[in-house]
Order: structure tokens, then C-alpha cells, then sequence
């Protein structure tokens, strides 16, 4: 007995060709990409907007049964509450598509067409969803991919059933860690205190250990609380691991799943007839559904505490969906890449500090002024021995990779060279000297000129180069209060750009002429014919 309706793929994975820096560096992205009309056929659906909805999410690994699992979802909740609910042995298991084999099957995120409709013992009815998810883990998708899946379907789902298989592992826990955390900050609340997700499960399927926690929800539990414990003796990162899922999730559970035969698992012509199915496994189906989907068991999605009907369901994923297709979320990585950045950018900082630690045996706070060319040699050799100790430092991920790296640290060094130039250029007296000697040369000279003018009698011109010289004394005054007291050194700033100016613009250049002309006429000198 086929269930009504059909899986419908909601959100579809398309690939779009990213340009790289070199042709060999152009590569795939994953667009996840939300079919609205779709959406709003099923959701916006006269009968069920304005209901409050359920989802129940079944997301993991690929190729564990998940889709298989949905159709017993299906089954239960098209019975109505009918006790045989499993029905009979010869029918093939309908709905979402499964099957055997090693290759994917299930792509992007699917919603089963038609709703569900149950009344909660509190009166009201509402919508249950189910969703179906692409497998995390196979060869085609990459972390990023699989992250958006898992962190979507937690987003919008109320109930989200992590399928795993044989044991709770610490890699699944580091997953489930990294994509929960993928989903935490496509939120945006960084308010720690509420739990942004609902109800989590975590249901191992192929449990082999019946005789150490028995199957089902009891057996889950002790098994989870022995996964799940934090104690004071644990080290950080498994501490830590262990509270960030607890605080994701109002409500987490286990269940204990056994094996369903060699039938089920094997045989290639498997259609999902419940004869060729283990009893164990179905009994445990027939607790399994109802724990979950039961009117008492059934969890209503929340957002931000408020129930959600299926109408903001709706802008819910369009809201969500364009947070993953942006860039603005950072690139979950792979362990091993995350580590080789980790190496490298460890390295950098080593290297960059040893580089500022031999500079500043050469040119550091106590040490007098150095040269210019001289500070270039040392910081050659400085630069060269830093980099060398890069090169030479094990790092992870090969040395393509810590190339970039190598160039960054090469960036940074220079920028602290520039530091070190500075720094040194303050030390040498003769710049530091150039303000009041600037502005003692411009009082001289307007005395000088004042004097002459007084002479020959122009008055105007004379106090006129008067009043510059009392303004050019009085900004050599305040220029030695703002360097004594330290205070004001905006105004301190302000003088020496006018003295820089005054030097660049006039001294200097009358300096330079000056000097051009005597060459020129010690040349001119020297080349003109001797009379006899
Ligand atoms: N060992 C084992 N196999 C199972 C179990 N449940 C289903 N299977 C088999 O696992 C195979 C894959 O089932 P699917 O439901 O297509 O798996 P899936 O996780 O949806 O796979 P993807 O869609 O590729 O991610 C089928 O051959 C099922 O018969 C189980 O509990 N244990
Ligand atoms: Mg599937």
C-alpha cells in the first residue's frame, strides 16, 4: 500500500564554476538552490498555512538507510493511528526512494507532498512534515556541502533524527559539533542562553551490544549518557565538544536500532517486503515510530519560542537558504586543511617574531641610529634567516599549500621593517632637529631681513617680517612644550608638517639651487679656456 502523495526535492544542489587565480584553480561550488514554487504548492496550501507544523528531519551519513527509515515514518502517519499500522508482510516498502547499493541516492532536501494532519492531546491540530536529506560523506559533496545539508534540515526542522550506525562515535560527535555550529551561526543569535534547536536523536542503527544497553529509547539512554558525560578529569576538546551540542538542543535522545538481516542489508532484490525483514527490527520500528510521531510525542517548531505555522514556514527557508548561498558565512573545512592552516599560520607568527627579535638587536629602543643601507643589509639578513626558518619548520599540507603562507609572512616582515625604519629614522638627531631648525632659520632670516629693511628705510616691510618672526618663535615654543610635556601632540603634528613643508618647499630647494649653481660655475670655471 503506497502512502498518498510523493517526494518532492524542495532544495536542489546545482554546481556553478568558480573562477580560480590560475586555470587549474577553477573549481566547482555547490549552489543549494530552494524550488519556491514547489514550496508554496505544499505549504501554502489553503487547508494547512495557517496550522502549526511539525518537522521531522531524518539526516546523516549516506547510504544508512535514512529514506528507508522515512517510509516507516509514512506508513504510520497515513495508517491515522491504525494499531496495524506496519502492514502486511508482502507489501514493498513505498515513498521516499531508497535502495541498495553503494552509490548515493538521495540528493539535496525532499518534502513529502501531502501533509499529515494530527490533533495534539491539547486540542488543536496540526501539520506534520517529513523531510528526507542528502547523505553527508559521499565522494561528490564536499564539508561544506554536507554542513549546509545537515545545518538547513536542523534549522527547519522541530525533530531532527541523526542516523549513525553501530556506536555513538567521537567523530560523529565532531561532526555533528561542526555542522550544528555551521547552523548556530547562520542564526546570528549570539545570545547563549536560549537553545536554538528542538529535539535531537540520535538513532544508531546495526546496535550489536543488546546485552550492555538493551534496544530502544531506555537502552539509548544509558548509552548516551556514558557518550555525552562531562567530567572534570576530560580534556578540553571532548569537554568541549560535549557542551556545545547540549546547548544547541533543548532535548536530546537515543535510540537502540538493531540489525535489520542480511536480507535487508544484502540482497540486491530487497524490496522492503516486511517478511524478509528481521522481527527484532520491526518491533523495534513499531516503538520507534510512535516515539516520535505519536500526538503525545510530537514537537511543534519553534523560532525564537514562538510555534511556527506552515505559511512562515515557508519565509523561514527562503531566509535561510540565502544565508548558505551568500558568502558571508566562513568555509567549514576539512580536518586535515583546517589543521595544515593551523601549522602554517603558527609557523608565520614564530617566524615573524623571531624576525623582530633579531631586529631589534640591531636596531631596537636602546641601540643608536643605524645607517639607512647598513639597516637594509641587516634586514635582509634577518628576513632571509626568518623565512629559511619557515621553510624548515614541519608544517602539514604540503609545501604548495604553505607557499601563500610563506608569501604572507614575506608581507608582514616588510611591514615591520617599515616600523624599524621609522623607529631608526627617529633616532638620527639631524631629523629629529629639523623642526627648530627650520624655524630658528626662518626667524633668523626674517630678522636678518628686518634689519636691512629697517635700513633702508621700507617700515612696512620691516615689521612685517617682525610679526613672522614673534609667530615663528611662538610656534618654536609651544613645538618644545608639546615635545617636554607630551601633551597636545596634534598641535606638536601640526608644526612639524609645517616645518617638513617649509623645508621641502623652500630651504631645501634653495639649498639645492644654491649648490647647483656653484657646481655649475666651478665647472664653467674649470672648462673655460686659460689666456696666455
Ligand atoms: N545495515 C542496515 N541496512 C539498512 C538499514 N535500513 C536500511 N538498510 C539498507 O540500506 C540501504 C540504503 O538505504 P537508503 O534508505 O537508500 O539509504 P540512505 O541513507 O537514504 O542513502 P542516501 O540517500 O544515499 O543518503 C538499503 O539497501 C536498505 O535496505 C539498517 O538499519 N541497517
Ligand atoms: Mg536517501
Amino acid at each position: 500500500m503506497r502512502p498518498k502523495g510523493e517526494p518532492v526535492q524542495i532544495i536542489r544542489a546545482s554546481f556553478s564554476q568558480q573562477e580560480g587565480e590560475g586555470e587549474e584553480e577553477a573549481n566547482t561550488k555547490t549552489v543549494f538552490e530552494l524550488d519556491e514554487e514547489k514550496l508554496e504548492q505544499i505549504l501554502l496550501n489553503p487547508k494547512i498555512q495557517d496550522k502549526k507544523v511539525v518537522v521531522v528531519s531524518v539526516a546523516g551519513a549516506f547510504r544508512k538507510g535514512k529514506s528507508f527509515l522515512l517510509d516507516f515514518f509514512l506508513r504510520y502517519l497515513d495508517a491515522k493511528g491504525h494499531p496495524d499500522w506496519l502492514g502486511d508482510d508482502e507489501s514493498p516498502l513505498e515513498g521516499f526512494t531508497w535502495r541498495g547499493g553503494s552509490e548515493r541516492e538521495t540528493t539535496g532536501i525532499l518534502l513529502w507532498s501531502e501533509p499529515f494532519f494530527v490533533k495534539l492531546p491539547r486540542g488543536d491540530e496540526v501539520v506534520v512534515l517529513l523531510m528526507d536529506t542528502q547523505g553527508a560523506f559521499d565522494s561528490e559533496s564536499t564539508v561544506r556541502d554536507c554542513a549546509t545539508v545537515f545545518a538547513l534540515s536542523t534549522m527547519i526542522s522541530s525533530v531532527q533524527v541523526f542516523n549513525i550506525t553501530q556506536n555513538v562515535q567521537e567523530d560523529d560527535l565532531q561532526h555533528l559539533q561542526l555542522f550544528t555550529e555551521y547552523g548556530r551561526l547562520a542564526l546570528e543569535d549570539n545570545d547563549n542562553e536560549s537553545k536554538p534547536f528542538q529535539f535531537l536523536l540520535f538513532l544508531v542503527r546495526d546496535w550489536s551490544f543488546p546485552y550492555e544497553a538493551e534496544y530502544g529509547a531506555a537502552g539509548g539512554r544509558k548509552l548516551l549518557e556514558k557518550r555525552l558525560k562531562v567530567s572534570d578529569k576530560q580534556h578540553k576538546e571532548l569537554k568541549q565538544i560535549r557542551e556545545h551540542i547540549r546547548s544547541c538542543f533543548e532535548n536530546i535522545g537515543c535510540f537502540l536500532m538493531p540489525h535489520p538481516g542480511l536480507r535487508v542489508a544484502t540482497n540486491p532484490h530487497f524490496d522492503g517486503k516486511l517478511k524478509d525483514i528481521e522481527n527484532d527490527f520491526k518491533e523495534q520500528v513499531k516503538v520507534l515510530v510512535p516515539y516520535l510521531l505519536d500526538e503525545s510525542n510530537l514537537v511543534v517548531k519553534e523560532i525564537n519560542g514562538a510555534e511556527v505555522t506552515c505559511r512562515e514556514l515557508v519565509e523561514y527557508f527562503k531566509a535561510y537558504i540565502k544565508i548558505y548561498q551568500g558568502d558571508e558565512l566562513p568555509e567549514p573545512k576539512s580536518m586535515l586543511q583546517a589543521t595544515a592552516e593551523a601549522n602554517n599560520l603558527a609557523a608565520v607568527s614564530s617566524s615573524k617574531s623571531l624576525y623582530s627579535r633579531l631586529m631589534e638587536e640591531v636596531c631596537g629602543g636602546e641601540k643608536p641610529y643605524l645607517h639607512p643601507e647598513h639597516l637594509d643589509t641587516e634586514h635582509q639578513k634577518c628576513r632571509q634567516k626568518c623565512v629559511d626558518t619557515f621553510c624548515s619548520t614541519r608544517k602539514m599540507g604540503g609545501s604548495q599549500f604553505s607557499k601563500q603562507y610563506q608569501e604572507q609572512l614575506e608581507t608582514e616582515i616588510d611591514e615591520l621593517y617599515e616600523n624599524f625604519k621609522k623607529h631608526n629614522e627617529g633616532k638620527n638627531i639631524f631629523v629629529s632637529a629639523r623642526t627648530p631648525a627650520v624655524l630658528f632659520t626662518v626667524m633668523a632670516i626674517a630678522y636678518i631681513f628686518s634689519g636691512v629693511f629697517g635700513l633702508v628705510g621700507a617700515e612696512s616691510f620691516a615689521n612685517l617680517l617682525n610679526v613672522i618672526l614673534v609667530l615663528f618663535l611662538v610656534l618654536l615654543c609651544t613645538w618644545i612644550y608639546v615635545r617636554y610635556s607630551g601633551e597636545h601632540r596634534g598641535v606638536g603634528q601640526t608644526i612639524d608638517q609645517i616645518a617638513e613643508t617649509i623645508w621641502d618647499k623652500a630651504l631645501n630647494q634653495a639649498y639645492t639651487q644654491v649648490m647647483q649653481h656653484a657646481a655649475k660655475q666651478t665647472i664653467q670655471h674649470a672648462t673655460r679656456p686659460k689666456r696666455d
